[in-house]
């Protein structure tokens, strides 16, 4: 016969998943977009537990999208091939040669390694670059920047059929040219472009800190546009959050409604963030 004590642990287990059924309820059937950028990505361990999480996620209805980036990746593989990279306002100038770099890097191991990840945890998740199904074709974003894309022309179809079919669309950011051009798209950039083209309910770019700081460097949990534009103007908000603020703004001026930028390195910050009250990051509504 076998008899146990009722641990507290357990109890406290069932009482999390009995006060996620609200936000279950609320996100049925929703549409979330997440931003992986490189730096969050970290070691397989983390990459299952991110994985896991998105399958739950698809487990309880939820459609999720993710876009990738993998900016560290593209640095390892130029100075292995002595290929010199330089930034412009967190962007990367990519010559014809670079571009070919990038492409190989995002839509083959780096893509491949999340897809692979989700497929492990028992998800159906499929590759794809902007070029498939005509998914993102761009204009140059700066003659001074290369093959730098800005998303002009979204087609979503081909997600809908995927999410019709129970499978999680893994997207790297590159970008389709109207003249047979590739390029290449900041992963920001492109998470807000489909989540605008989805009008998504959320959009979650996942990165390496607690969220969006203030002047004193504590994380503000919940901020309007003028918050953003303020901290902006006064240089509270610079670097790298640059453009993950800006794609926030757009996102949510634009039909998203809502985006957080989360703290991808706690773990299962992705369910923390969609269901429970405990939020990991900072959240920009109109
Ligand atoms: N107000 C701010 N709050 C938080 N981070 C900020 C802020 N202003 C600038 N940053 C910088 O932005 C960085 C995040 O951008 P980035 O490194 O490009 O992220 P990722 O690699 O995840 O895309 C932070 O590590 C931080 O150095
Ligand atoms: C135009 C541009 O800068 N593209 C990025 C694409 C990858 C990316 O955005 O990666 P993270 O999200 O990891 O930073 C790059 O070449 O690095």
């Amino acid at each position: 016969m076998k008899t146990q004590t009722m641990n507290r642990d357990w109890i406290a287990t069932a009482e999390t998943l009995s006060s996620a059924l609200p936000y279950l309820q609320r996100y049925d059937g929703a549409i979330v977009v997440i931003k992986l950028g490189g730096h969050a990505m970290g070691s397989d361990e983390a990459m299952e537990t991110f994985a896991r999480d998105i399958v739950l996620m698809r487990q309880v209805g939820v459609n999720p999208v993710i876009v990738h980036g993998g900016g560290p990746m593209i640095n390892a593989m130029l100075e292995k091939l002595q290929i010199r990279s330089d930034f412009v306002n967190g962007k990367r100038v990519t010559d014809a040669a670079t571009m070919e770099v990038v492409e190989m890097v995002l839509s083959g191991v780096v893509n491949k390694r999340i897809v692979q990840a989700i497929n492990r945890q028992g998800g159906r998740a499929v590759g794809l670059s902007g070029k498939d199904a005509n998914l993102i074709t761009c204009d140059q974003a700066d003659p001074d920047l290369g093959f730098v894309g800005a998303p002009a022309d979204l087609d979503p179809k081909v997600l809908y059929g995927l999410f019709e079919k129970d499978m999680i669309p893994v997207i790297a950011p590159i970008g389709a040219g109207r003249d047979g051009e590739t390029f290449n798209i900041n992963g920001d950039t492109a998470a807000g472009a489909v989540a605008k083209a989805l009008q998504a309910d959320r959009l979650l770019l996942l990165t390496d800190v607690a969220g969006v700081k203030n002047g004193d460097g504590d994380v503000v949990t919940e901020l309007k546009a003028a918050d953003v534009e303020a901290m902006t103007a006064s240089g509270v908000i610079a670097g790298g959050m640059i453009p993950k603020t800006e794609t926030a703004l757009d996102a949510v001026r634009n039909g998203v409604r809502a985006c957080t930028i989360v703290d991808g390195r706690v773990q299962n910050s992705v369910l923390l963030e969609l269901f429970t009250d405990h939020g990991a990051g900072s959240m920009i509504r109109a």
